[in-house]
Protein backbone atom coordinates (compact mmCIF):
# COMPACT_ATOMS: atom_id res chain seq x y z
CA UNK A 1 0.00 0.00 0.00
CA UNK A 2 1.24 3.79 -0.76
CA UNK A 3 2.21 5.33 2.21
CA UNK A 4 0.63 8.64 2.82
CA UNK A 5 2.50 11.86 2.69
CA UNK A 6 2.80 14.04 6.03
CA UNK A 7 0.91 17.40 5.50
CA UNK A 8 2.94 20.09 5.70
CA UNK A 9 0.97 23.41 6.69
CA UNK A 10 2.80 27.12 5.93
CA UNK A 11 3.97 27.31 9.24
CA UNK A 12 5.80 24.28 8.60
CA UNK A 13 7.00 25.33 5.20
CA UNK A 14 8.16 29.02 6.59
CA UNK A 15 10.17 26.87 9.41
CA UNK A 16 11.88 24.44 6.75
CA UNK A 17 12.72 27.61 4.69
CA UNK A 18 14.45 29.29 7.44
CA UNK A 19 16.17 26.10 8.41
CA UNK A 20 17.57 25.45 4.88
CA UNK A 21 18.25 29.20 4.19
CA UNK A 22 21.31 27.91 6.81
CA UNK A 23 22.16 24.97 4.30
CA UNK A 24 24.65 25.17 1.54
CA UNK A 25 23.82 26.10 -1.95
CA UNK A 26 25.46 22.90 -3.13
CA UNK A 27 22.64 20.63 -0.86
CA UNK A 28 19.51 22.89 -1.27
CA UNK A 29 17.31 24.98 -3.54
CA UNK A 30 16.03 26.80 -1.25
CA UNK A 31 19.72 28.49 -0.13
CA UNK A 32 20.56 28.59 -3.70
CA UNK A 33 17.67 30.33 -4.84
CA UNK A 34 17.89 32.73 -1.39
CA UNK A 35 21.48 33.21 -2.51
CA UNK A 36 20.26 34.85 -5.72
CA UNK A 37 18.77 37.58 -3.67
CA UNK A 38 15.32 39.02 -3.46
CA UNK A 39 14.41 40.16 -6.98
CA UNK A 40 14.93 36.41 -8.25
CA UNK A 41 12.94 35.23 -5.55
CA UNK A 42 10.61 38.01 -7.02
CA UNK A 43 10.99 36.95 -10.25
CA UNK A 44 10.01 33.21 -9.08
CA UNK A 45 7.13 33.44 -7.15
CA UNK A 46 5.72 35.88 -10.25
CA UNK A 47 6.39 33.06 -12.60
CA UNK A 48 4.50 30.29 -9.80
CA UNK A 49 1.38 32.87 -9.76
CA UNK A 50 1.27 32.98 -13.34
CA UNK A 51 1.41 29.36 -14.12
CA UNK A 52 -0.98 28.83 -11.08
CA UNK A 53 -3.37 31.26 -12.88
CA UNK A 54 -3.17 29.09 -15.96
CA UNK A 55 -3.73 26.16 -14.75
CA UNK A 56 -6.90 27.19 -12.57
CA UNK A 57 -8.39 28.20 -16.25
CA UNK A 58 -7.19 24.89 -18.43
CA UNK A 59 -9.46 22.50 -15.98
CA UNK A 60 -6.75 20.45 -14.96
CA UNK A 61 -7.40 20.32 -11.35
CA UNK A 62 -3.94 18.38 -10.48
CA UNK A 63 -2.31 20.79 -11.88
CA UNK A 64 -3.45 23.76 -10.10
CA UNK A 65 -2.71 21.75 -6.71
CA UNK A 66 0.72 21.29 -8.28
CA UNK A 67 1.07 24.65 -8.68
CA UNK A 68 -0.54 26.30 -5.69
CA UNK A 69 2.16 24.35 -4.02
CA UNK A 70 5.02 25.90 -5.61
CA UNK A 71 3.18 29.15 -5.23
CA UNK A 72 2.98 28.71 -1.27
CA UNK A 73 6.56 27.51 -1.19
CA UNK A 74 7.79 30.86 -3.63
CA UNK A 75 6.10 32.96 -0.85
CA UNK A 76 7.93 31.27 1.97
CA UNK A 77 11.14 32.00 0.74
CA UNK A 78 10.44 35.33 -0.67
CA UNK A 79 9.31 36.18 3.18
CA UNK A 80 12.14 34.61 4.44
CA UNK A 81 14.37 36.64 2.13
CA UNK A 82 12.66 39.69 3.06
CA UNK A 83 12.62 38.87 6.40
CA UNK A 84 9.01 39.34 6.93
CA UNK A 85 7.60 36.12 9.56
CA UNK A 86 4.27 34.61 8.83
CA UNK A 87 2.75 35.60 11.54
CA UNK A 88 3.00 39.41 10.31
CA UNK A 89 0.87 38.36 7.33
CA UNK A 90 -1.49 36.14 9.63
CA UNK A 91 -1.61 39.61 11.94
CA UNK A 92 -2.66 41.48 8.93
CA UNK A 93 -5.18 39.39 7.78
CA UNK A 94 -6.30 38.96 11.12
CA UNK A 95 -6.77 43.05 10.85
CA UNK A 96 -9.23 42.73 8.19
CA UNK A 97 -11.02 40.42 9.66
CA UNK A 98 -14.59 41.76 10.06
CA UNK A 99 -14.43 44.23 7.29
CA UNK A 100 -15.79 43.44 3.92
CA UNK A 101 -13.41 43.40 1.15
CA UNK A 102 -15.53 46.08 -0.67
CA UNK A 103 -15.06 48.22 3.02
CA UNK A 104 -11.12 47.86 2.73
CA UNK A 105 -11.10 48.82 -0.92
CA UNK A 106 -13.35 51.82 -0.47
CA UNK A 107 -11.20 53.08 2.19
CA UNK A 108 -8.36 52.87 0.67
CA UNK A 109 -6.63 56.30 -0.41
CA UNK A 110 -7.11 57.44 -3.84
CA UNK A 111 -4.01 57.16 -6.53
N1 LIG B 1 8.16 22.76 -1.28
C1 LIG B 1 9.24 22.87 -1.89
C2 LIG B 1 9.28 23.20 -3.30
N2 LIG B 1 8.29 23.44 -4.18
C3 LIG B 1 8.92 23.70 -5.35
N3 LIG B 1 10.25 23.62 -5.21
C4 LIG B 1 11.28 23.79 -6.23
O1 LIG B 1 11.03 25.00 -6.92
C5 LIG B 1 11.48 24.86 -8.24
C6 LIG B 1 10.35 25.29 -9.14
O2 LIG B 1 10.83 26.08 -10.07
P1 LIG B 1 10.80 25.68 -11.60
O3 LIG B 1 9.75 24.68 -11.92
O4 LIG B 1 10.75 26.98 -12.31
O5 LIG B 1 12.19 24.89 -11.70
P2 LIG B 1 13.57 25.37 -12.23
O6 LIG B 1 13.45 25.82 -13.65
O7 LIG B 1 14.51 24.24 -11.94
O8 LIG B 1 13.91 26.63 -11.29
P3 LIG B 1 15.05 27.74 -11.48
O9 LIG B 1 16.29 27.06 -12.04
O10 LIG B 1 14.47 28.81 -12.37
O11 LIG B 1 15.27 28.27 -10.08
C7 LIG B 1 11.86 23.40 -8.50
O12 LIG B 1 13.27 23.22 -8.44
C8 LIG B 1 11.19 22.70 -7.31
O13 LIG B 1 11.86 21.53 -6.86
C9 LIG B 1 10.53 23.32 -3.93
N4 LIG B 1 11.71 23.15 -3.28
C10 LIG B 1 11.66 22.85 -1.97
N5 LIG B 1 10.47 22.71 -1.26
C11 LIG B 1 10.49 22.38 0.20
O14 LIG B 1 11.72 22.81 0.74
C12 LIG B 1 12.36 21.69 1.35
C13 LIG B 1 13.86 21.89 1.31
O15 LIG B 1 14.32 21.86 -0.03
P4 LIG B 1 15.88 22.17 -0.29
O16 LIG B 1 16.10 23.58 0.11
O17 LIG B 1 16.12 21.95 -1.77
O18 LIG B 1 16.65 21.20 0.56
C14 LIG B 1 11.85 20.47 0.61
O19 LIG B 1 11.99 19.29 1.35
C15 LIG B 1 10.39 20.87 0.43
O20 LIG B 1 9.70 20.66 1.67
Amino acid sequence: MAETAARVSLEDLAAIVAQRAQATTETSYTRSLLAKGVAKCAQKLGEEAVETALAAVSGDTKAVVSEAADLLYHLAVLLQARGVPLDDVYAELGRRTGQSGLEEKASRPAS
